[in-house]
């Protein structure tokens, strides 16, 4: 397409709020008002001008969405910046192939089943157990109210939920009293990539022009703290992970002898996905593809080795997609539940009456709140299911991400849009080289497909009217649906992996570790709300002032607290807790 002609120019937009910055300040920062606003007036096709003075589109159409991630995926990639700023952030600058990914995805895939779901859920539970002790013993006996910032611990759960899974490794993460920067590094790397938002279109002009001595050279000059900063985050995590990954080599081959019983090593059973990796590793080092083939269960066209940058590629992109994000959600749903103090107690009864059916069942005697649930009854609760699902709905912690059309395109629309001349446009075409914005959190919120109450938390959407989980034929994927299915309309639906929103994405690309995320969050919040009440704070500072917090979107989710109890910068999450009393139940 001539740039004159360039097809983008029907597309209706708002105009340029910055000279530099287009509207990307306004997208990024603070922004669900904003995003909002623009697909109200607009719809799910909007031009917006984006940084030094290009254009992009903004999608959160469900036609158009289903044909970038699914039918014409390969036509709609991620962007160049993406695929060298993921790489580049563990230090190795490559590109990753649509095969190459591929052949990782179905590798990684049998890690992530439901049979090894089932496995895992057990082992973690200590973690959820011992986050709920150290909440617990901060609180007063006499059942008054104590102000606890739960964001860090959370944090510091997510941490050792995501590496204990991935790696099979424990950074103890959950006491304070050992060192761990680590958990440092980890948790200033998705603030020290969105402080270097504005510079992420230069990354692929550096990648491609200057060699790793120079790149390092310009990160030692450039007057960007921050991108120092994001080296030091990364070689921290990229020396662990290869520290790591050398001690499982010496116990796989057999060079070292695994820890005794009870220890992490033996309880995993070789279960988390490092250790699932790093036997494949050896084997296909050891004997070549054929055997990777029968271990893999894979066809022998797929089979391919791993080199040692691949799989430590591979788990510190785990760990970064499965930390922030997860312990995001989590805070939301404290948050939720302190503010609903209603919805609190019924998800409280369901889980006690769930507990004490299953202990009765199994002659288990103990205190019920101690009860860890099996997967299928904890998955299966109704209400629990509606609070979770309604929460990730509501509030995707990710709700921006990036697309480059590979070549010239034509999106179709599911509902038309009117062009700067006011023609209806039921497709719009898009030059080669265009970058697409896809709305998670638009088409999360859209009211044609979610109804008129789509901007409300509703959890009984997800309810039948007597109280059942609403069919989903099958536990996180919707074959066949009816326009009483939540997020469906006339047949259509966004084409997410979880139920019809578009939270985990969709797709070749989608969240291979939802099933995770899904069960870590349901097991950390039963087995905390089972011993702690959670209530806003209301315990005023020196000054008189209450902490509110508010929820900040930009790319991510930050939550912090307002002025003047709160800086408006700081993440934090500050709730009044309390050990359950008796009538904290329906
Ligand atoms: C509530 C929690 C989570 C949310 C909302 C979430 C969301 C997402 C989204 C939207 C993507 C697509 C990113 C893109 O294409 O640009 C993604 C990818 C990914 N997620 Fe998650 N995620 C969560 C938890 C997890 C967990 C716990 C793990 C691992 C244990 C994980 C592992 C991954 C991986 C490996 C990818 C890359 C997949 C690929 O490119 O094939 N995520 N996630």
């Amino acid at each position: 397409f001539a740039a004159h002609k360039s097809p983008l120019a029907l597309i209706p937009g708002p105009n340029k709020d910055h000279w530099l910055t287009g509207n990307y300040h306004r997208l990024f920062k603070d922004a669900l008002q904003y995003n909002l606003a623009l697909v109200e007036k607009y719809g799910g096709a909007v031009k917006i001008n984006a940084l030094l003075g290009s254009q992009q589109l903004y999608i959160s159409d469900p036609l158009a969405l289903h044909h970038i991630v699914v039918k014409d995926q390969h036509i709609y990639t991620e962007t160049d910046m993406f695929i060298m700023y993921v790489p580049a952030s563990t230090c190795q600058i490559y590109l990753i192939t649509r095969e190459q990914h591929r052949k990782q995805r179905k590798m990684l895939n049998p890690v992530f089943s439901l049979a090894n779901m089932r496995d895992l859920l057990p082992i973690i539970q200590p973690i959820a157990d011992e986050l709920c002790t150290i909440l617990r013993s901060q609180l007063p006996s006499d059942g008054s109210v104590e102000e606890i910032n739960v964001l860090p611990w959370l944090s510091r759960g997510a941490l050792e939920y995501v590496c204990q899974a991935a790696l099979g490794h424990s950074f103890d993460a959950l006491d304070i009293h050992k060192e761990n920067e680590y958990l440092e590094a980890i948790r200033n790397l998705a603030p020290s990539v969105l402080r270097l938002l504005m510079v992420r279109p230069l990354i692929p002009f550096v990648v491609r022009n200057f060699s790793l001595y120079w790149r390092n050279r310009i990160m030692d000059w450039a007057p960007l703290e921050a991108l120092r900063g994001l080296r030091r985050v990364v070689q921290v995590m990229d020396a662990t992970s290869k520290r790591v990954f050398a001690e499982k080599k010496v116990i796989m081959e057999g060079r070292a002898e695994p820890e005794g019983p009870g220890n992490l090593r033996s309880r995993m059973k070789g279960k988390d996905i490092m250790s699932i990796m790093c036997e494949l590793y050896i084997i296909s080092h050891a004997y070549g593809n054929d055997v990777i083939v029968v271990k893999a269960n894979m066809s022998s066209c797929d089979a391919d080795r791993l080199t040692d940058e691949e799989l430590l590629g591979q788990m510190n992109t785990i760990i970064f997609a499965g930390f922030e994000t997860t312990t995001t959600a989590i805070g939301r749903i404290l948050w939720i539940l302190a503010s609903r103090p209603d919805v609190q107690a019924r998800l409280r009864s369901e889980v006690r009456n769930a507990k004490h059916g299953y202990a009765a069942s199994h002659g288990n005697t103990g205190p019920w709140e101690d009860v860890g649930l099996p997967y299928d009854l904890l998955m299966g609760l109704p209400y629990l299911d509606a609070v979770v699902r309604e929460t990730l709905r509501m509030y995707p912690p990710t709700s921006l991400l990036s697309r480059t059309v590979r070549e010239d395109a034509v999106l179709p629309l599911y509902r038309p849009i009117k062009s700067v001349s006011g023609q209806t446009l039921s497709e719009v075409a898009i030059p080669k080289g265009t970058t697409l914005i896809m709305s998670l959190l638009a088409a999360n919120h859209n009211k044609d497909m979610w109804g008129e109450d789509a901007l409300e938390w509703r959890p009984e959407r997800w309810l039948s009217a007597t109280g059942e989980r609403v069919q989903l034929s099958r536990d996180s994927e919707i074959e066949e649906t009816t326009d009483k299915t939540p997020g469906v309309r006339d047949g259509m639906k966004y084409p997410g992996v979880y139920a019809s929103m578009m939270t985990f994405l969709g797709g070749g690309r989608a969240c291979i570790g939802f099933k995770f995320a899904e069960m870590e969050m349901k097991q950390v919040v039963t087995t905390l709300i089972s011993r702690i009440h959670f209530a806003l704070s209301t315990i005023p500072d020196e000054k008189g002032n209450v902490k509110e917090i508010y929820w900040k979107i930009n790319g991510l989710q930050v939550p912090v607290v307002r002025p003047p109890a709160g800086d408006d910068v700081t993440a934090q999450v500050p709730l009044s807790l309390r050990l359950v009393q008796p009538g904290d139940f329906i």
